[in-house]
């Protein structure tokens, strides 16, 4: 099937030169305007882990609460065991400060076990309903979205979220905890010196919300600058992409281009550290002088008054404790605000919705009795965001069991039309049925039952011949594999391959021919069995030779099942009962060779010209 130029791509981001790193292009502006993302949907994520999660911010709270003697502990130690020389106290109170220690600590490993579990299947579970939901999506969408851009989300969106979805519920519970409790400790303990020491906080809060939008908008021009990078390495380091670049000897250029991109991602990466590391300096600073200003607040006569030494040392620890969460905390925010761009990025395309949809109340097939009558009747076409009709009034009936050629110039909508059947595309108008069945109303694995597909281009996995083979029929035993190899002309090779058919066949088939390729994939089609076959020009890289063995195998099999066969080389329709002539989408002819050869319209011009060609050939 031809794939015309891609209309829209909502996903990819980084075509062509981007800016330089600072400036934000064209294309990154677009990837900043973000879908919405509801926090409620983001819970619904975590709802299965309800029973963790509230274990862990048990626990938490726990350690918190436990962590918050060491304070009155460290008091204690130097108020009154230390200058009263009470050995059995200090005792007590140094073994207790090494419990609290032990204590926090088993349960940090506890509650580290239980929240990258839960981080993990919430990751999994995301990561396995993008990956079922992208499948459902028609073909339009992986025409119009670079396979880049799909990998990059699948992998480097959700591995970015990774930290927040497995830290983020923990963390917050640990330190809000924290935080609050150290705050009342605070209190408790002096509250002219709470009230100097929480003063600072709303200017770190700034600071750190500042820095985390700066980052967020680094880290999403990375993620496209990524997802270019892995479409430069989908396009230029395959089979194809390789043979390309070297014929067409854009290896330079292609090596530049990468270069290009890479070095934009690593200028990035230098300012998101950069901005990161700022952030940190800027803590570093107000951690080092609030103990300060807690002694100058403590030498205070207004307010510092009657403040033991142990206060004092107690409550510069206990402030410690203070910011150590609330750090915690903006770190969270500033994972938060860039976890929500990538969740953003991923519930987008969860929120896709497939063009071509099974229904709801599918018709019931027997699939054993299925004759395989098709009809096309009244199509029109239009491809997706096009307005000009590729196929327009097409209205033909194929009677089971009989071959019906489709012929026209290229581009005339004979692959189009093909793909109608097996729903790769659905009509803008009218209708196609088997039997009578609307192809709209089966439910996907019948329609894939009995519309089996062999198209110009092949595609292999690259696993073994077998394994190439059981894609179409899991269950399907070594006989009817050599049947169906027997059938397409190539077990005789397959038997000849090193380890025969546990032979892997490449990236996608390129240890074969292509006439091989096409033999395996037409033979994995045979062992569906399908009773209506849509064979778009499934001979096309075949030698005359093989090509008329492979067309003999065909013939055999199209004698018993409907077949609707594209073929540019006209010699291979000849036997067809019917022959369809499209021109511009429109049904121009349709006749037997004999009919069509006798009206001497487009079809005798079109054969005659072929039959000349032939000709010349020959005569060389
Ligand atoms: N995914 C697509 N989006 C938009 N237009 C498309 C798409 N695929 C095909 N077209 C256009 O539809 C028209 C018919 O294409 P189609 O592939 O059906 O022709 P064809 O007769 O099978 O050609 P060929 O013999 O070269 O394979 C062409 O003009 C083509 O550019």
């Amino acid at each position: 099937m031809t794939h015309g130029p891609v209309p829209h791509n909502p996903g990819h981001a980084g075509g062509g030169r981007m800016g330089g790193p600072s400036r934000v292009s064209k294309a990154d502006q677009s990837q900043l305007t973000l879908h919405p993302v509801s926090l409620r949907r983001i819970g619904r994520l975590f709802t299965p882990y309800k029973g963790p999660l509230l274990l862990v911010v048990l626990l938490i709270t726990g350690s918190s609460l436990v962590s918050l003697f060491q304070p009155f502990l460290v008091r204690g130690v130097i108020d009154d065991a230390l200058p009263h020389a009470n050995i059995s106290l200090l005792a007590w109170l140094v073994a207790a400060m090494i419990a609290v220690a032990a204590i926090t600590a088993v349960i940090g490993v506890w509650q580290t076990w239980i929240s990258t579990r839960v981080g993990q299947g919430v990751m999994h579970d995301l990561r396995t309903k993008l990956f079922g939901h992208l499948q459902a999506q028609s073909l339009g969408f992986f025409t119009r979205t670079h396979g880049g851009e799909v990998q990059s989300r699948m992998t480097n969106d959700i591995n970015g979220m990774q930290s927040l979805v497995t830290n983020s519920a923990t963390a917050v519970a640990a330190n809000v905890t924290t935080a609050i409790g150290t705050a009342i400790a605070m209190i408790a303990l002096s509250p002219w010196l709470a009230l100097i020491s929480l003063i600072v906080l709303p200017p770190s809060v700034w600071v750190a919300r500042k820095v985390a939008l700066l980052r967020r908008d680094i880290t999403l021009k990375q993620q496209a600058h990524m997802a270019t990078l892995q479409n430069y390495v989908d396009e230029g380091l395959s089979v194809s992409g390789i043979r390309l670049a070297k014929t067409v000897g854009s290896t330079g250029r292609d090596a530049e281009r990468f270069s290009g991109a890479s070095k934009e991602l690593a200028d990035l990466e230098m300012q998101s550290q950069l901005a990161g590391r700022w952030r940190m300096a800027t803590m570093q600073i107000v951690f080092a002088a609030i103990p300060a200003v807690i002694y100058l607040a403590a030498g205070f006569p207004v307010g510092g008054e009657g403040l033991s030494i142990g206060t004092v040392v107690a409550f510069t620890a206990l402030q410690s404790g203070l910011f150590r969460p609330v750090m915690g905390l903006m770190s969270v925010g500033v994972q938060w605000v860039t976890a929500m761009a990538f969740f953003s990025r991923i519930f987008e395309w969860l929120d896709l919705v497939p063009e071509i949809k099974e229904p709801q109340q599918p018709a019931s097939m027997d699939l054993a009795t299925v004759r395989g009558e098709v009809r096309f009747e009244h199509v029109d076409f239009a491809y997706d965001g096009h307005e000009r009709n590729v196929l327009t009034d097409v209205d033909l009936t194929i009677p089971a069991g009989t071959t019906t050629a489709i012929v026209g110039h290229t581009g005339s909508g004979k692959s189009t039309l093909a793909s109608l059947l097996p729903r790769l595309n659905d009509v803008s108008a009218g209708r196609v049925l088997i039997d009578g069945v609307d192809v709209r109303e089966m439910r996907f694995a019948d329609l894939a039952a009995i519309v089996g597909v062999v198209s110009q281009e092949t595609y292999l996995v690259h696993a073994s011949v077998r394994q190439n083979l059981l894609v179409a029929a899991p269950d399907a035993d070594d006989e009817q594999l050599w049947d169906v190899l027997e059938a397409a002309r190539i077990a005789d090779l397959v038997r000849g391959l090193p380890q025969g058919m546990d032979t892997m066949v490449g990236a996608r088939g390129h240890r074969f021919s292509g006439g091989e390729q096409q033999r395996l994939a037409i033979a994995r089609t045979l062992l569906r069995n399908p009773r209506v076959l849509v064979l778009d020009e499934a001979t096309s890289a075949l030698d005359n030779t093989t090509e008329a063995q492979v067309q003999a195998a065909l013939d055999h099999l199209a004698s018993t099942r409907t077949t609707l066969t594209i073929a540019h080389r006209l010699s291979t329709v000849e036997d067809a009962q019917q022959i369809v002539v499209l021109d511009g989408g429109r049904v121009l002819e349709r006749g037997t060779a004999p009919e069509l050869r006798e009206r001497g319209g487009a079809f005798a011009e079109l054969s005659a010209r072929q039959r000349e060609g032939a000709g010349e050939v020959d005569a060389h």
